[in-house]
Protein backbone atom coordinates (compact mmCIF):
# COMPACT_ATOMS: atom_id res chain seq x y z
CA UNK A 1 0.00 0.00 0.00
CA UNK A 2 1.49 3.73 -0.79
CA UNK A 3 2.12 5.86 2.35
CA UNK A 4 0.28 8.03 3.22
CA UNK A 5 3.56 10.54 3.13
CA UNK A 6 6.34 10.19 1.46
CA UNK A 7 9.39 12.35 2.36
CA UNK A 8 12.49 11.63 0.19
CA UNK A 9 15.74 13.69 0.82
CA UNK A 10 14.29 16.55 2.18
CA UNK A 11 16.95 18.90 2.64
CA UNK A 12 16.33 22.39 4.53
CA UNK A 13 18.93 25.04 4.66
CA UNK A 14 19.26 28.23 6.91
CA UNK A 15 20.61 30.90 4.54
CA UNK A 16 20.96 34.56 5.59
CA UNK A 17 24.05 33.78 7.88
CA UNK A 18 27.49 33.99 6.81
CA UNK A 19 27.14 30.05 6.52
CA UNK A 20 24.65 28.74 5.52
CA UNK A 21 23.47 25.57 7.87
CA UNK A 22 21.91 22.45 7.04
CA UNK A 23 19.06 21.85 9.27
CA UNK A 24 17.65 19.03 7.68
CA UNK A 25 20.05 16.18 5.63
CA UNK A 26 17.86 14.26 3.27
CA UNK A 27 15.74 13.08 5.21
CA UNK A 28 13.10 10.30 4.21
CA UNK A 29 10.26 9.20 5.80
CA UNK A 30 7.02 7.19 4.97
CA UNK A 31 3.97 7.34 7.08
CA UNK A 32 0.81 5.43 6.52
CA UNK A 33 -2.71 6.10 7.18
CA UNK A 34 -3.76 5.45 10.90
CA UNK A 35 -0.18 4.89 12.15
CA UNK A 36 1.62 6.51 14.88
CA UNK A 37 5.04 7.85 14.95
CA UNK A 38 7.18 9.52 17.33
CA UNK A 39 10.35 11.97 16.10
CA UNK A 40 12.84 12.16 18.73
CA UNK A 41 15.95 13.82 18.96
CA UNK A 42 18.28 16.59 20.85
CA UNK A 43 17.24 20.16 21.20
CA UNK A 44 18.14 21.65 17.73
CA UNK A 45 18.36 18.77 16.01
CA UNK A 46 15.20 20.10 13.45
CA UNK A 47 12.25 18.09 14.48
CA UNK A 48 10.27 21.19 14.79
CA UNK A 49 11.69 22.20 11.22
CA UNK A 50 10.81 18.42 10.07
CA UNK A 51 7.09 19.16 11.46
CA UNK A 52 6.79 22.95 10.12
CA UNK A 53 7.54 21.41 6.61
CA UNK A 54 4.93 18.37 7.04
CA UNK A 55 2.15 20.74 7.89
CA UNK A 56 3.39 22.91 4.77
CA UNK A 57 4.33 25.81 7.22
CA UNK A 58 7.79 25.70 5.51
CA UNK A 59 9.44 24.19 2.65
CA UNK A 60 12.32 21.76 1.63
CA UNK A 61 15.26 23.45 0.24
CA UNK A 62 15.41 20.20 -1.91
CA UNK A 63 13.53 16.64 -2.01
CA UNK A 64 10.37 15.49 -1.86
CA UNK A 65 7.15 15.37 -0.46
CA UNK A 66 4.27 13.62 -1.46
CA UNK A 67 0.58 13.29 -0.05
CA UNK A 68 -1.37 10.19 -1.40
CA UNK A 69 0.74 10.40 -4.33
CA UNK A 70 0.74 14.16 -4.98
CA UNK A 71 3.83 15.98 -5.09
CA UNK A 72 2.79 19.21 -2.69
CA UNK A 73 6.47 20.20 -1.95
CA UNK A 74 6.38 23.47 -3.53
CA UNK A 75 2.48 24.60 -3.79
CA UNK A 76 1.92 28.04 -3.68
CA UNK A 77 1.22 29.42 -0.17
CA UNK A 78 -2.99 29.50 -0.90
CA UNK A 79 -2.97 26.11 -1.93
CA UNK A 80 -0.95 24.96 0.82
CA UNK A 81 -3.02 26.95 3.49
CA UNK A 82 -5.98 25.01 1.89
CA UNK A 83 -4.39 21.90 2.11
CA UNK A 84 -3.49 22.33 5.53
CA UNK A 85 -6.69 22.97 6.77
CA UNK A 86 -8.85 19.92 4.67
CA UNK A 87 -5.88 17.65 5.88
CA UNK A 88 -4.14 18.34 8.99
CA UNK A 89 -4.74 19.07 12.30
CA UNK A 90 -2.49 20.56 14.91
CA UNK A 91 -1.31 20.37 18.45
CA UNK A 92 1.35 22.61 20.22
CA UNK A 93 2.52 22.59 23.79
CA UNK A 94 0.72 25.68 24.07
CA UNK A 95 -3.04 25.62 23.91
CA UNK A 96 -4.31 28.79 22.70
CA UNK A 97 -7.45 28.45 24.01
CA UNK A 98 -9.92 31.68 23.74
CA UNK A 99 -10.29 32.33 27.50
CA UNK A 100 -14.05 33.93 26.76
CA UNK A 101 -15.28 31.06 25.34
CA UNK A 102 -16.37 27.47 26.50
CA UNK A 103 -14.61 24.47 25.53
CA UNK A 104 -17.35 23.66 22.81
CA UNK A 105 -17.16 27.11 21.35
CA UNK A 106 -13.34 26.76 21.48
CA UNK A 107 -13.93 23.10 19.46
CA UNK A 108 -16.86 24.96 16.96
CA UNK A 109 -14.32 27.63 16.47
CA UNK A 110 -12.27 25.13 14.04
CA UNK A 111 -15.49 24.36 11.99
CA UNK A 112 -16.53 28.23 11.48
CA UNK A 113 -12.77 29.26 9.99
CA UNK A 114 -12.35 25.99 8.29
CA UNK A 115 -15.68 24.72 6.54
CA UNK A 116 -17.79 27.26 5.72
CA UNK A 117 -21.12 27.36 7.30
CA UNK A 118 -22.99 24.13 8.61
CA UNK A 119 -26.20 24.21 10.12
CA UNK A 120 -26.34 24.40 13.96
CA UNK A 121 -27.58 21.02 14.95
CA UNK A 122 -24.70 19.64 12.71
CA UNK A 123 -22.27 22.13 14.31
CA UNK A 124 -23.01 20.98 17.67
CA UNK A 125 -23.32 17.46 17.13
CA UNK A 126 -19.35 17.18 15.60
CA UNK A 127 -18.11 19.34 18.75
CA UNK A 128 -20.09 17.00 21.09
CA UNK A 129 -18.15 13.63 19.02
CA UNK A 130 -14.86 15.46 19.15
CA UNK A 131 -15.43 16.56 23.31
CA UNK A 132 -16.36 13.13 23.27
CA UNK A 133 -13.40 11.23 21.47
CA UNK A 134 -11.18 13.01 24.11
CA UNK A 135 -13.13 12.35 26.91
CA UNK A 136 -14.60 15.58 27.88
CA UNK A 137 -17.69 15.64 26.87
CA UNK A 138 -18.92 16.38 30.24
CA UNK A 139 -16.65 19.90 30.51
CA UNK A 140 -17.88 21.39 27.29
CA UNK A 141 -19.63 24.14 28.96
CA UNK A 142 -16.36 25.24 31.13
CA UNK A 143 -13.83 27.64 30.19
CA UNK A 144 -10.55 27.40 30.06
CA UNK A 145 -9.99 29.10 33.49
CA UNK A 146 -12.09 26.55 35.20
CA UNK A 147 -9.66 23.67 34.00
CA UNK A 148 -6.73 21.70 34.40
CA UNK A 149 -3.81 21.99 31.53
CA UNK A 150 -4.70 18.03 30.36
CA UNK A 151 -8.16 18.87 30.39
CA UNK A 152 -6.99 22.25 27.88
CA UNK A 153 -4.75 20.08 25.96
CA UNK A 154 -7.55 17.65 25.20
CA UNK A 155 -9.87 20.86 24.13
CA UNK A 156 -6.81 21.86 21.74
CA UNK A 157 -7.21 18.31 20.11
CA UNK A 158 -10.52 18.16 20.11
CA UNK A 159 -10.34 21.26 18.04
CA UNK A 160 -8.14 20.08 15.28
CA UNK A 161 -10.00 16.55 15.12
CA UNK A 162 -13.24 18.35 14.53
CA UNK A 163 -12.55 18.75 10.97
CA UNK A 164 -11.69 15.51 10.82
CA UNK A 165 -7.83 15.55 9.40
CA UNK A 166 -5.99 12.61 7.99
CA UNK A 167 -2.78 13.40 9.64
CA UNK A 168 -2.57 15.16 13.05
CA UNK A 169 0.58 16.70 13.60
CA UNK A 170 1.74 17.11 17.87
CA UNK A 171 4.74 19.67 18.85
CA UNK A 172 5.64 18.30 22.32
CA UNK A 173 2.11 18.63 23.36
CA UNK A 174 2.90 17.22 26.95
CA UNK A 175 5.60 19.67 27.54
CA UNK A 176 3.82 21.76 29.94
CA UNK A 177 2.03 18.98 31.66
CA UNK A 178 3.34 16.81 34.77
CA UNK A 179 3.85 12.97 34.05
CA UNK A 180 0.11 12.05 34.84
CA UNK A 181 -1.54 14.38 33.15
CA UNK A 182 0.62 14.06 30.12
CA UNK A 183 0.03 10.19 29.82
CA UNK A 184 -4.10 11.19 29.52
CA UNK A 185 -3.40 13.26 26.88
CA UNK A 186 -1.01 10.83 24.64
CA UNK A 187 -4.02 8.67 25.30
CA UNK A 188 -6.35 10.96 23.42
CA UNK A 189 -3.90 11.37 20.64
CA UNK A 190 -3.84 8.09 20.02
CA UNK A 191 -7.08 7.29 20.07
CA UNK A 192 -7.42 9.33 16.76
CA UNK A 193 -5.09 6.44 14.82
CA UNK A 194 -8.50 4.24 15.24
CA UNK A 195 -10.15 6.03 12.94
CA UNK A 196 -7.60 6.08 10.46
CA UNK A 197 -5.80 9.49 11.33
CA UNK A 198 -2.03 9.20 11.22
CA UNK A 199 -0.35 10.86 14.36
CA UNK A 200 3.21 12.36 14.24
CA UNK A 201 4.21 13.35 17.91
CA UNK A 202 7.97 15.63 18.79
CA UNK A 203 8.40 14.75 21.86
CA UNK A 204 10.96 14.93 24.31
CA UNK A 205 9.51 11.84 26.34
CA UNK A 206 11.13 8.07 25.93
CA UNK A 207 7.98 6.73 27.42
CA UNK A 208 5.54 8.81 24.99
CA UNK A 209 7.53 8.42 22.27
CA UNK A 210 7.60 4.37 23.39
CA UNK A 211 4.00 4.27 22.88
CA UNK A 212 3.99 4.70 19.20
CA UNK A 213 4.04 2.62 17.11
CA UNK A 214 7.21 3.64 15.51
CA UNK A 215 9.80 5.95 16.81
CA UNK A 216 12.21 8.03 14.84
CA UNK A 217 15.56 9.46 15.74
CA UNK A 218 16.89 12.71 14.39
CA UNK A 219 20.23 13.98 15.12
CA UNK A 220 21.85 16.66 13.62
CA UNK A 221 19.16 17.12 10.57
CA UNK A 222 19.64 13.42 9.59
CA UNK A 223 17.27 10.78 10.58
CA UNK A 224 19.31 8.16 11.81
CA UNK A 225 17.54 5.31 13.14
CA UNK A 226 13.75 3.83 12.28
CA UNK A 227 12.96 1.46 15.11
CA UNK A 228 9.64 -0.68 15.53
CA UNK A 229 8.32 -0.73 19.27
N1 LIG B 1 14.56 30.69 11.70
C1 LIG B 1 15.67 30.23 12.26
N2 LIG B 1 16.73 31.04 12.44
C2 LIG B 1 17.86 30.59 13.00
N3 LIG B 1 18.06 29.31 13.37
C3 LIG B 1 17.04 28.47 13.22
C4 LIG B 1 15.80 28.86 12.65
N4 LIG B 1 14.98 27.79 12.62
C5 LIG B 1 15.69 26.78 13.13
N5 LIG B 1 16.92 27.18 13.48
C6 LIG B 1 17.99 26.33 14.02
O1 LIG B 1 17.89 25.07 13.39
C7 LIG B 1 18.16 24.02 14.28
C8 LIG B 1 16.97 23.08 14.34
O2 LIG B 1 15.88 23.74 14.98
P1 LIG B 1 14.55 22.98 15.41
O3 LIG B 1 13.70 23.97 16.13
O4 LIG B 1 13.98 22.32 14.23
O5 LIG B 1 15.10 21.89 16.42
P2 LIG B 1 14.33 21.00 17.48
O6 LIG B 1 14.93 19.64 17.37
O7 LIG B 1 12.87 21.12 17.26
O8 LIG B 1 14.73 21.68 18.84
P3 LIG B 1 13.90 21.75 20.24
O9 LIG B 1 13.82 20.34 20.72
O10 LIG B 1 14.78 22.59 21.10
O11 LIG B 1 12.59 22.37 19.95
C9 LIG B 1 18.47 24.68 15.61
O12 LIG B 1 19.86 24.74 15.76
C10 LIG B 1 17.87 26.05 15.49
O13 LIG B 1 18.57 26.96 16.28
Amino acid sequence: MTALIQLSGITKILKGQEQPRTILDGVSLDVHAGESLAIVGRSGSGKSTLLSILGLFDRPDQGSYLLDGTDISRLPERRAAKLRSSHYGFVFQRFFLLKHLTAAQNVAMALVNGQGWLPRRQRRAKVMAALEEVGIAHLAKNRPSRMSGGEQQRVAIARALVREPKILLADEPTGALDTETGALVIDALQSVTARGCSLILVTHDRDHAARMGRVVHLEAGVLTEQVAV
